[in-house]
C-alpha cells in the first residue's frame, strides 16, 4: 500500500488478435468471402486491487480475452465489423459483473475478388495494399446499451491527382517562400472517420442482431466513393476546402453519421527546376517526391441542425 500514489486510470486486454474468416455461400460452398482482421479488446472495471494490492482475483486473463474473440469469430457472423464489435462488447460486459465497460477496435484488411476469364473469381482475392477499415467502439455499461461511442474509419487509402489542384491567396509574410500555383500535384493518405449517432442507430443488441448491417455497409461504401469522387472531380482550392466538401457530402448522404473527421497529410511533389541545363523547361511533368516534411490537415465536420 502506498500513501504516495493512487491508481488514476487503467484498462487492459489483448491486442493484435488476428484471424482470417472464410464465409462460404450456402448454395455454392466454393464461392467465398473472406475477412482478415486484427482485434483489440480492452476491459474497464473493478480491477484496481490487481494494480494496487497485487491481488489477481478480478483479472479475466488476457488469454481468456483472446480465446473469446476467436470463439466468437467462429460462432457468430463477423460481417460487418461494427456488428462483431457490438457482439464482443455485450458479451464481456454481461458475462463479468465487474467489467463496467470496454473498448473494441477492429482493423480489417481490404481483400477484393478479381476477374478470371472475365468473371469474378469465386475464391481468389487481391490484397489492396495498406488500406484498412477500422471500427472503434467505446461502451460503458452504466450508460445503457443505447449509449456508446462508435466510429468507422478508412485508413491509408493513398491517392494522387496530377492536375486539378491549386493553392493561392494564402497569407504572405517575410517568412513566406511558397509560390502560389493554379496547377499542382495533390497526394494524400486518406484517413476519414464516421462518428455514428448511437441514438439514431439503436441499441448494441440491435446492432448485434444485424439490424444495421445495411447502414454500416452502405454508408462506408458511400463515404469511400464520395471521398474518391470529389478528390477526382473538384478543382481543389486547398486540402482544407476539399476535405470540408467531402465531409459535407457524406453528412448529406448518411443521416446516422453525426460527425465526419478527415486527417490528410499533404504529400508534396516538388517541380524540378532544370533551367540550369541549357534552359530546359519543365511543363509540370517531372517532380521530386518529397514525402517529408508533409503538411497535415485535420477537421471534424458536424451536422448543422438549424433550419435553413
Ligand atoms: O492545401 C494546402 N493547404 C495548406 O495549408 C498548405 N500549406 C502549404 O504550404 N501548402 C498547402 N496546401
Amino acid at each position: 500500500m502506498s500513501t504516495y500514489s493512487y491508481l488514476a486510470d487503467s484498462t487492459y486486454g489483448k491486442d493484435n488478435v488476428k484471424f482470417l474468416k472464410v464465409k462460404k455461400c450456402k448454395t455454392n460452398p466454393k464461392v467465398h468471402e473472406i475477412m482478415e482482421c486484427n482485434v483489440q479488446v480492452l476491459l474497464k472495471g473493478d480491477f484496481d486491487i490487481s494494480y494496487t494490492k497485487a491481488d489477481n482475483a478480478p483479472i479475466v486473463p488476457t488469454d481468456t480475452v483472446k480465446n473469446t474473440i476467436l470463439i466468437h469469430a467462429r460462432k457468430f457472423d463477423t460481417w460487418p465489423i461494427e456488428k462483431f464489435a457490438a457482439n464482443l462488447a455485450l458479451h464481456f460486459t454481461s458475462k463479468y459483473g465487474h467489467v463496467s465497460g470496454i473498448t473494441v477496435k477492429i482493423t480489417q484488411d481490404r481483400w477484393v475478388k478479381y476477374d478470371v476469364d472475365n468473371k469474378e473469381s469465386h475464391h481468389s482475392f487481391i490484397h489492396q495494399g495498406p488500406e484498412k477499415k477500422i471500427c472503434f467502439l467505446d461502451y460503458d455499461k452504466k450508460n445503457g446499451s443505447n449509449t456508446y461511442s462508435l466510429s468507422t474509419s478508412i485508413k491509408d487509402l493513398t491517392v494522387l491527382k496530377s492536375t486539378g489542384s491549386m493553392f493561392y491567396g494564402y497569407n504572405v509574410c517575410d517568412y513566406t517562400t511558397l509560390k502560389s500555383t493554379t496547377d499542382r500535384i495533390l497526394s494524400t493518405d486518406i484517413f476519414a472517420s464516421l462518428s455514428w449517432n448511437s441514438a439514431k442507430l439503436g441499441s448494441l443488441e440491435s446492432l448485434n442482431a444485424g439490424e444495421k448491417d445495411d447502414v454500416f455497409n452502405s454508408h462506408y461504401t458511400a463515404a469511400r466513393d464520395i471521398t474518391l469522387d470529389i478528390f477526382a472531380k473538384e478543382n481543389s482550392p486547398s486540402v482544407q476546402a476539399t476535405m470540408y466538401n467531402m465531409a459535407t457530402a457524406i453528412l448529406k448522404k448518411a443521416p446516422e453519421v453525426e460527425y465526419v473527421t478527415y486527417e490528410l497529410p499533404n504529400k508534396h511533389y516538388i517541380l524540378f527546376d532544370l533551367k540550369w541545363f541549357k534552359g530546359l523547361d519543365n511543363n509540370n511533368e517531372l517532380f521530386y517526391p518529397s514525402p517529408d516534411p508533409n503538411g497535415l490537415i485535420k477537421c471534424t465536420v458536424g451536422r448543422n441542425t438549424a433550419k435553413l
